[in-house]
């Protein structure tokens, strides 16, 4: 049975004092503990939300990090800082990232091998554009993003990964997919899975839906058959919507 995880990600939002106003106010009322509920946070945010969250249900993760664990690499953030502050996930390869910020599928790759050596849980972000929904290449697309950026995981890591299928056109557009058209897609992405690890172990690995995820659709989206989670922005600011999220 996968247990089902529904995490946030901040972005570029909060200060120190507005996130732990944001853990106060969700601390006791996070309490489904059927559910992993997580805060993926920026940099200058986790050592205090880490601290803030003890004894609480909710877990910590970054938004990013690099491949190399030091080394001449102005602004970036090594994996072996992440884990001194005990990160539970972070979050590789989001689409922001790819679009942004140049990264590829091979660099995706080396930050989840990466992740996975340091004890970090990768949550790897895949997902495609209107312009490729649109063109009928959204499995295509889905395959060689999942298909290349697990390259080399291995079998016995593989549990770890957690995969977020994000439709770019559904990124804070306030557009959903539909619960059936992510179900789809994510049940595609598991025959992806299944394809390169066998039924046994692509079952066990826990597949998110991300895009304009809210209070409104949490329940719909979590009730189809493949879909094991959801990857918020934009409603995962708010602790009330945090707090209707996670106990969805
Ligand atoms: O990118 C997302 C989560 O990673 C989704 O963002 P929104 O929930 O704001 O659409």
């Amino acid at each position: 049975m996968r247990k089902p995880i529904i995490a946030g990600n901040w972005k570029m939002h909060k200060t120190i004092k507005e996130a732990l106003e944001f853990v106060n106010d969700v601390k006791g009322k996070v309490n489904n503990t059927d559910v992993e509920a997580v805060i993926c946070a920026p940099f200058t945010l986790l050592k205090d939300l880490k601290e803030a969250t003890q004894g609480t249900n909710i877990k910590i993760g970054a938004q990013n990090m690099h491949f190399e664990e030091k080394g001449a690499f102005t602004g970036e953030i090594s994996p072996l800082m992440l884990k001194e502050l005990d990160m539970d996930y972070v979050v590789i390869g989001h689409s922001e990232r790819r679009q942004y910020f140049n990264e590829t599928n091979e660099a995706v790759n080396k930050k989840v091998l990466k992740a996975l050596e340091v004890k970090i849980d990768p949550i790897v972000c895949v997902g495609e554009t209107l312009e490729q929904r649109e063109a009928n290449q959204t499995k295509d697309i889905c395959k060689v993003q999942v298909e290349e950026g697990l390259k080399n995981v291995a079998n016995e890591d593989l549990h770890k990964v957690v995969i977020a299928y994000e439709p770019i056109w559904a990124i804070g557009t306030g557009k959903t997919a539909t619960a059936q058209q992510a179900n789809e897609v994510i049940s595609y992405i598991r025959e992806v899975v299944t394809g390169v690890y066998g039924k046994e172990l692509a079952d066990k690995v826990r597949i998110q839906y991300g895009g304009s995820v809210k209070p409104s659709n949490v329940s719909e989206i979590m009730n189809q058959s493949d879909i094991d989670g959801a990857l918020v922005g934009g409603a995962s600011l708010k602790s009330s919507d945090f707090i209707e999220l996670v106990n969805f």
